[in-house]
């Protein structure tokens, strides 16, 4: 299904953010991985989430759900005996069940997704799995992968950061689990590193210790520890509400955005500083954030590996902003849905912006005046490039048709409902 974007001069409303994505998953998991019955209050409803949530009762964890909160009893480290797993074109839920998987036989991960997670790397981990004794097979390191676990017991574990901070923590959530004590090396940068902090913090909720060097390159995990089950609380969802924020930035605009902790430890958050650091009026007070857009932005200059989700939402408001942004640090972005760098560019240059490309650097020529828009977008399988494209949209000039809009659901389904909700001119058209 495609979406219409139709320009529109004002935002006006109040919403509660979605919940956050990246702790729905990580509950999900770590509730698995105990033995008692933990619940999760506000669990995100999108197609990772729902991913996770497949897969983990596969493995054996006895879900129940209401439109509150989910219960969950788990596994903890006897995952049952499945062949299959399937999750759909969820990153990071492979990632850390690839890891999972080490648990169990004999496991495979199918390729539903082959031009899009399907063409994405995991030779790190793979690589890092080898190292306590996981045979994996592989498919030149991508989908489909199977993974023989059985033997793996624990150790010293080597691990390459360059390409996802995924490999990582899919390393922490094993090995507390594992015979032996382990000790994991972060070879090279760590990138997206923050991400990390909320995998710790997660592992801290879940009764698992784990000594974390201040760097976050040395990890002292010992074995047979148990995770235990608990009550958790979902957060608002930064990264999503990064694409709202943008909107309302772009425009002449009233939004407030509720459930959004400023003391959060998701790197998204950083979407707020960016705004203001570009002179965008807002406020952000007890979990509330309200913008009142004026259409004037200025340039800025941002390291994005700290807010990697965010990066696309933020290079979206850059386009009508005075002067030339620069987004640095963002080679990781290549290695996402598609290459948010190389074919999100490509996208918004149709659309009319201004942009060039570094092999780790996007660089934005603002465009206060607008752009021309009036063409079809290809959304490359991206929920991120289909919410920054739909910026875009809000203050192009002729209309921008989206096509396979509906890949927004893998984090945000609701996202063209809320945008509606605050009167923004979008369509689901046939
Ligand atoms: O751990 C996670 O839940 C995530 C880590 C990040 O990926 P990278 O570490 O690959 O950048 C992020 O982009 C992704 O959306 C979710
Ligand atoms: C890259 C993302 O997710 P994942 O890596 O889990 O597919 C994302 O949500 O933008």
């Amino acid at each position: 299904m495609d979406v219409l974007v139709t320009p529109t001069p004002k935002l006006q409303g109040e919403l509660q953010a979605l919940s956050s994505k990246n702790y729905t998953t990580r509950y999900l998991l770590v509730a698995a991985l105990a033995e008692g019955t933990s619940t999760i209050y506000y669990p995100a409803h999108s197609e990772d989430s729902d991913a996770m949530r497949r897969c983990i009762r596969d493995l054996g964890a006895v879900i129940e759900e209401d439109d509150e909160k989910i219960t969950i009893t788990g596994f903890g480290r006897n995952p049952k005996d499945v062949k299959e797993l399937d999750v759909g074109n969820a990153g990071a839920v492979l990632r850390f069940l690839m890891a999972i998987a080490a648990l169990a036989p004999d496991v495979t991960f199918i390729n539903r997704y082959p031009e899009s997670l399907g063409k994405r790397p995991h030779d790190d981990l793979i690589d890092a799995l080898g190292q306590i004794g996981v045979d994996v097979t592989h498919n030149d390191g991508k989908l489909p992968i199977t993974i023989r676990g059985g033997a793996a017991k624990g150790g010293k574990i080597q691990v390459s950061g360059n390409v996802s901070s995924q490999f990582l923590s899919a390393l922490l959530f094993l090995t507390p689990l594992l015979e032996d004590d382990s000790e994991i090396e972060v070879l090279h940068d760590l990138k997206s590193k923050v991400v990390v902090g909320q995998t710790l913090e997660v592992l801290t909720q879940a009764g698992i210790v784990i000594e974390a060097s201040d760097d976050l390159m040395h990890y002292k995990v010992a074995g047979r520890q148990k995770y235990e089950a608990k009550k958790y609380v979902v957060q608002g969802d930064y990264p999503g509400s990064a694409a709202v924020l943008a909107a309302a930035a772009v425009t002449q605009s009233d939004v407030t955005l509720h459930r959004l902790e400023e003391n959060s430890k998701q790197g998204e958050r950083a979407i707020i500083d960016v705004l203001r650091m570009m002179e965008v009026p807002l406020t952000h007070e007890i979990g509330i954030v309200r913008v009142q857009g004026n259409g004037k932005l200025k340039a800025v200059e941002f390291d994005g590996d700290k807010a990697t989700d965010a990066v696309l939402a933020m290079v979206a408001a850059a386009v009508f902003a005075e002067g030339t942004s620069r987004f640095y640090d963002v080679e990781n972005l290549r290695y996402k849905e598609c290459d948010r760098i190389t074919d999100y560019l490509n996208e918004l240059r149709k659309a009319g912006a201004n942009v060039e490309e570094r092999q780790s650097e996007i660089i934005v020529h603002g465009r206060p005046e607008g752009v021309e828009g009036g063409v079809e977008i290809n959304a490359h399988y991206d929920h991120r490039v289909i919410m920054a494209l739909t910026v875009v949209g809000l203050r192009a000039k002729q209309p921008l048709r989206i096509r396979d809009a509906h890949h927004v659901a893998k984090s945000y389904p609701i996202f063209f409902d809320h945008l509606k909700a605050l009167g923004a001119n979008v369509e689901w058209i046939e």
